[in-house]
C-alpha cells in the first residue's frame, strides 16, 4: 500500500473546490500530515496546496497518480483541527474551503517562500548524533540557514534526524519574507575563556589599541553580546572585532532574535485585584465551567467600567493553571497599548499578540510563538481566533457586539460563531463579554439560555455611571446658535479647562462623509467610477473616492453651474479641530482618525500625550470610544450623535445606541465623577433617548419589537447575494432568475413565504434591486436578500441555485458575492 496525500489546492474556485489526491513519494513520507502545505503538480503548472486528508488507494488508482512535489513547511502551520474548523467555516459562510484555510495562516506563510534551517541558539549534538548525520550537522553548524528543500535532497536519508531535531527545538526553521529571512538575525559575539584572551593580548601588535581594548571589555563580561553593541561600547567598527574572530581569539555567530513589537516596553507586574462581590459571583460559574472541562458559552453584560477586564483576566489564569491555552479577542480599534498592557502585565511573555499594526515578521514571530507551544494566551484581533493552539480552555471575546469581529471579504466568517465552533471541538468554555450586546446575542441568553447569562449592572466601586444630558440642536439654531457646540457643550469644556479635567469628543462620522455640493444648482461631486460622493481632504486640497481611490482637485467653480457658490458640508473631524481652537484659545487637542493614524505607533504615542495629560481633549472618530480608560476624563461630548441612524440598515439603530453607550462610557470611570453631552437633531429617537437613562433593557425590548415584526435578526437570517456586471439588463436577468430559483425550491419544500404568522417557517427573496452602493469601480452592482426563519436551509438552497447557475453567470463575466448572515448593509 501506498500512502496518499488528499489535497485542496490553493485556487479559490467552486470548480476546484474538492480534494486531488497525490502520491507521498518515499523521499517526502513522515513529512506528510494533515495541515502540512504543499506544492503539487496541477495542469502543468505547480500549485500550493493543503493536505485534507491522508489514505492508502488501491494501485490502479494509485498508477494514475502524480506525487507531491514539496513539502513547504517542515513544522506543520495547521492542526488537524483547524482543517475540521476550515471545513465547518466553508460551509457555513459558503466559500471554497481553501479560502478558509488560508485565512488561518499568517501572511507571512501565505506564497511559496523557501525555508532555511539552521541550529537553535545553545542546541548540543553528542558525538553519536553528529556521526549518524553524516555531514549533516557539520553543514548546519557552519553558522549559514541552509534551504529546507536543498537539506531534503542532499541528505534523503537523513529527513528523520532532520524532523526529529527540529521538532526537539535543536533545530530552526524560518524562511524568506519580503526579500529577507523572516528571522532576525544578530551577529553576536559569545565569550571567549581567559586563557584564550590572554594569549591573544600577548600575541597583538603594540599598535592593536582598539583590539585590545576588546579584548578587555570581553574579559569583565562574560555574557554574549552584538557586534554592533560592542562596537558602540569600544567605540571601534565592527570590522575590528571581525579581525579577531578570524584569528580565532573570539567567535561570532549569527543569533535568531525574535522580533518582540513590545521589546522596548516595560510592563509592571500586576498581580489579581480583590474581586468586587458582583465580579467573585459572574466569575464562579465561569471557573465551575473551566474545572468540569464543559464546553459552555457565557454572556457577561456588565456596564461600561464594572470591571470585565478583571474577571477575564482571572478566569485566564485558571484556565492556565489547569495546563491549557487561552484566546481574547478584542476589536481592532480597542487594541490599544493599554489594553495589552493589561494582559502583559498579568501573564508576561506568555503572552502573545497578534494585530494588523505589526508587521508581517513581527506577526509571524508571534504566531511561531504560539505554535512552538512558547505562548500560552493569544490576545489579538478578529484572526486571532485561529491562534494555532492545540488545547483550548478558554476563549474571550471582549465588546462581542463590535461588527469588526465580521470579516467583509471573503470568508466572510464572524469570529463570535467560529469561536463557538472551536471551543466546541475543544470542549473549552466561551465567555462573550459587552456593556451592550448584540441583539443577537442577548435574545439567545434570554430566550434560549446559550449563552449563559451573568450581569455586572454596577461599576466598581460604587462609582456612579456619568450622567447623560441630550441637546436638541434645532433648540440651538432657533436661537441663533449656528456654531458646532452647542451653548451646554461649550460651558462644559470651558469648566473642563479651568479644572484641568480631560473631554473626549467623538464625531459620529460613519456616512457623515465631507462631501462638496454647490448651493446654487444642488450639484455634488461623484466619483465617476462608483456611486459614491467624493470626500473633501483639506489637507490635500482633493476630493477623493474612499471606495476606488480616484482623486480630483478641489473645484473653485461649481463643475456644473459655474457659480462660485460651491462648499465643503459636512462635519470633519478636521473641521472640528478648527472650531475648537477658535472658540477656546490655547485649547490643546488630540485629533485621532484615518487620517491622523495610519503611521505605525500612532495610536500608541496619542494615546499616551492623552494619558500623560499633554491635551486637554481627544477628539475622534470611533476609535475613541472604546476600551479607553483614563482618570481625568470627566467630560464625553458627542457630536452629530444621530447621523448613523439614517443608514439604509435595520442595525443603524442597534449600532448608533451601542456607540452612544459606549462612548458616554468613558467618563467618570475612576474618582472624579463624569458627565456626558450628546448633540442631536433627533432626540427622542430611541437609539438617543435609551442612552440617557443608560438603559439597555429598555432599548432593547423596544428594538427587538421592531425586528420580530419584520422578520430580521434575531428573529430571522438573512443571506445577501451580490452580482455585478456593466450591463444592467445582464444583471437583472440574472438576478430575476436567481430569485426565482431560490423561492421554487422553497416552496417545493412546502416552505411558505408569509413571515406574518410567528413562528413558522417562511423564506422569502428579495430583489433584485441596486445594492446601497449601486455602481463601484465600473461595475454595476444589484442584490438579492434571501431572508428566512425557522427549521430552513437556506444557504444549502442558495448554494444549489449557485451551482445550477454557475455557467450562466461564468459565460456572462458576472461577479457574484455571498454573504450569510450580513453584517454591513451598505
Ligand atoms: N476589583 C476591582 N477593584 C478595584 N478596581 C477595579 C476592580 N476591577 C476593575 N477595577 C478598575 O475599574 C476600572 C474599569 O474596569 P474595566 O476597564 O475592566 O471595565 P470594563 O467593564 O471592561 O469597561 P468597558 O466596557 O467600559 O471597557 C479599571 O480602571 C479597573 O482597573
Ligand atoms: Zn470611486
Amino acid at each position: 500500500m501506498t500512502a496518499v496525500a488528499r489535497v485542496i489546492v490553493d485556487v479559490p474556485s467552486r470548480e476546484t473546490d474538492r480534494t486531488f489526491d497525490y502520491l507521498i513519494p518515499d523521499r517526502l513520507s513522515g513529512w506528510v500530515e494533515i495541515g502540512t502545505r504543499v506544492a503539487v503538480p496541477f495542469g502543468g503548472r505547480t500549485l500550493q496546496g493543503i493536505v485534507t486528508g491522508l489514505g492508502a488507494d488501491a494501485e490502479v488508482e494509485l498508477a494514475r497518480m502524480k506525487p507531491l512535489e514539496d513539502v513547504l513547511d517542515a513544522i506543520t502551520p495547521l492542526s488537524s483541527e483547524l482543517v475540521q474548523l476550515g471545513v465547518w467555516m466553508s460551509k457555513r459562510w459558503l466559500c471554497p474551503l481553501t479560502i478558509a484555510l488560508q485565512a488561518m495562516l499568517p501572511a507571512a506563510l501565505k506564497g511559496r517562500a523557501e525555508k532555511y534551517v539552521f541550529p537553535a541558539e545553545g542546541a548540543e549534538w553528542s558525538d553519536e548524533e553528529t556521526a549518524q548525520s553524516g555531514g549533516l550537522l557539520h553543514a548546519l553548524r557552519k553558522g549559514q540557514p541552509l534551504k529546507l528543500s536543498g537539506l531534503l535532497q542532499h541528505y534523503p536519508e537523513h529527513g528523520d534526524l532532520l524532523r526529529r531535531w527540529l521538532l526537539d527545538g535543536r533545530l530552526e526553521e524560518r524562511q524568506k519574507v519580503e526579500d529577507r529571512l523572516s528571522v532576525k538575525t544578530v551577529q553576536t559575539v559569545f565569550p571567549s575563556d581567559a586563557e584564550t584572551l590572554k594569549r591573544a593580548v600577548a600575541e597583538l601588535p603594540a599598535r592593536a589599541h582598539k583590539q585590545r581594548e576588546v579584548l578587555a571589555y570581553l574579559a569583565d563580561q562574560p555574557e554574549p553580546i552584538g557586534v554592533q553593541r560592542l562596537a558602540e561600547a569600544v567605540s571601534t567598527t565592527p570590522s575590528t572585532i571581525r579581525s579577531l574572530a578570524e584569528r580565532g581569539w573570539i567567535d561570532i555567530r549569527a543569533v535568531t532574535e525574535d522580533r518582540d513589537p513590545y521589546a522596548d516596553r516595560d510592563f509592571p507586574v500586576s498581580l489579581p485585584m480583590q474581586l468586587t462581590p458582583a465580579q467573585a459571583a459572574a466569575l464562579l460559574p465561569i471557573n465551575d465551567a473551566l474545572e468540569q472541562r464543559s464546553n459552555e458559552v457565557f454572556l457577561l453584560h456588565g456596564v461600561t467600567g464594572s470591571g470585565k477586564t478583571e474577571v477575564y483576566l482571572q478566569a485566564i489564569q485558571r484556565c492556565m493553571e489547569s495546563g491549557r491555552e487561552a484566546i481574547v479577542l478584542v476589536p481592532e480599534i480597542a487594541l490599544t497599548p493599554q489594553m495589552v498592557e493589561r494582559f502583559k502585565s498579568r501573564f508576561g511573555a506568555r503572552v502573545a499578540v497578534l494585530h494588523s499594526r505589526l508587521s508581517q515578521g513581527e506577526r509571524y514571530d508571534e504566531w511561531r510563538k504560539i505554535r512552538e507551544g512558547r505562548a500560552q494566551v493569544a490576545v489579538g484581533a478578529r484572526s486571532a481566533i485561529f491562534a494555532p493552539f492545540s488545547k483550548i480552555g478558554l476563549i474571550v471575546i471582549d465588546e462581542e457586539h463590535e461588527t469588526s469581529y465580521k470579516q467583509e471579504e471573503s470568508p466572510k466568517y464572524h469570529a463570535r460563531d467560529v469561536a463557538v465552533e472551536r471551543a466546541r471541538l475543544h470542549g473549552a468554555v466561551v465567555v462573550l463579554g459587552s456593556a451592550t450586546p448584540s441583539l443577537e446575542t442577548y435574545q439567545a441568553a434570554v430566550d434560549g439560555g446559550r449563552p449563559k447569562y451573568i450581569a455586572m449592572p454596577e461599576r466598581v466601586a460604587d462609582r456612579p455611571l456619568p450622567g447623560v444630558r441630550i441637546v436638541d440642536m434645532r433648540e440651538e439654531l432657533k436661537l441663533g446658535n449656528r456654531a458646532m457646540f452647542s451653548r451646554e457643550l461649550a460651558e462644559a469644556l470651558r469648566d473642563r479647562l479651568d479644572r484641568n479635567e480631560q473631554t473626549v469628543l467623538l464625531l459620529n462620522r460613519r456616512g457623515y462623509a465631507t462631501f462638496v455640493m454647490c448651493r446654487s444648482c444642488g450639484y455634488t461631486a461623484a466619483c465617476p467610477h462608483c456611486e459614491i460622493s467624493l470626500t473633501y481632504h483639506r489637507g490635500s486640497h482633493n476630493l477623493r473616492c474612499h471606495y476606488c481611490g480616484y482623486a480630483e482637485a478641489e473645484p473653485k467653480v461649481c463643475p456644473s453651474c459655474e457659480s462660485p457658490h460651491i462648499r465643503f458640508f459636512g462635519t470633519g473631524t478636521q473641521k472640528v479641530e478648527e472650531a475648537l481652537a477658535e472658540a477656546f484659545p490655547g485649547i490643546r487637542v488630540i485629533r485621532m482618525d484615518v487620517d491622523t493614524t495610519t503611521e505605525k505607533g500612532s495610536h500608541e504615542k496619542w494615546l499616551t500625550q492623552f494619558r500623560e495629560r499633554r491635551a486637554d481633549v481627544l477628539l475622534g472618530t470611533q476609535m475613541v470610544a472604546k476600551g479607553l480608560d483614563f482618570p481625568y476624563v470627566t467630560l464625553v461630548g458627542v457630536l452629530a450623535a444621530d447621523a448613523a441612524l439614517r443608514l439604509p440598515d435595520f442595525r443603524a439603530s442597534e449600532r448608533t445606541f451601542q456607540l452612544l453607550t459606549q462612548v458616554a462610557g468613558r467618563a467618570g470611570r475612576h474618582e472624579l465623577p463624569g458627565e456626558v453631552i450628546i448633540q442631536t437633531y433627533d432626540p427622542e429617537h430611541v437609539s438617543i433617548d435609551s442612552v440617557r437613562g443608560h438603559d439597555y433593557k429598555g432599548f432593547v425590548t423596544k428594538e427587538l419589537h421592531v425586528r420580530r415584526q419584520l422578520g430580521y435578526p434575531p428573529y430571522g437570517r438573512l443571506i445577501a447575494i451580490t452580482l455585478s456586471h456593466e450591463s444592467v439588463p445582464m444583471l437583472l436577468s440574472v438576478g430575476e432568475q436567481f430569485a426565482m430559483r431560490i423561492r421554487e425550491k422553497a416552496a417545493a419544500l412546502g416552505i411558505s413565504s408569509d413571515f406574518t404568522e410567528p413562528g413558522r417557517a417562511a423564506l422569502e427573496v428579495l430583489g433584485p434591486v441596486s445594492s446601497p452602493i449601486a455602481r463601484l469601480k465600473d461595475r454595476y452592482r444589484f442584490q438579492c436578500m434571501v431572508k428566512y426563519r425557522g427549521d430552513v436551509d437556506a444557504s444549502f438552497l442558495a448554494s444549489q441555485v449557485l451551482q445550477e447557475m454557475g455557467d450562466a453567470v461564468k459565460r456572462g463575466g458576472l461577479q457574484v458575492s455571498v454573504d450569510v448572515d450580513p453584517q454591513m448593509m451598505l
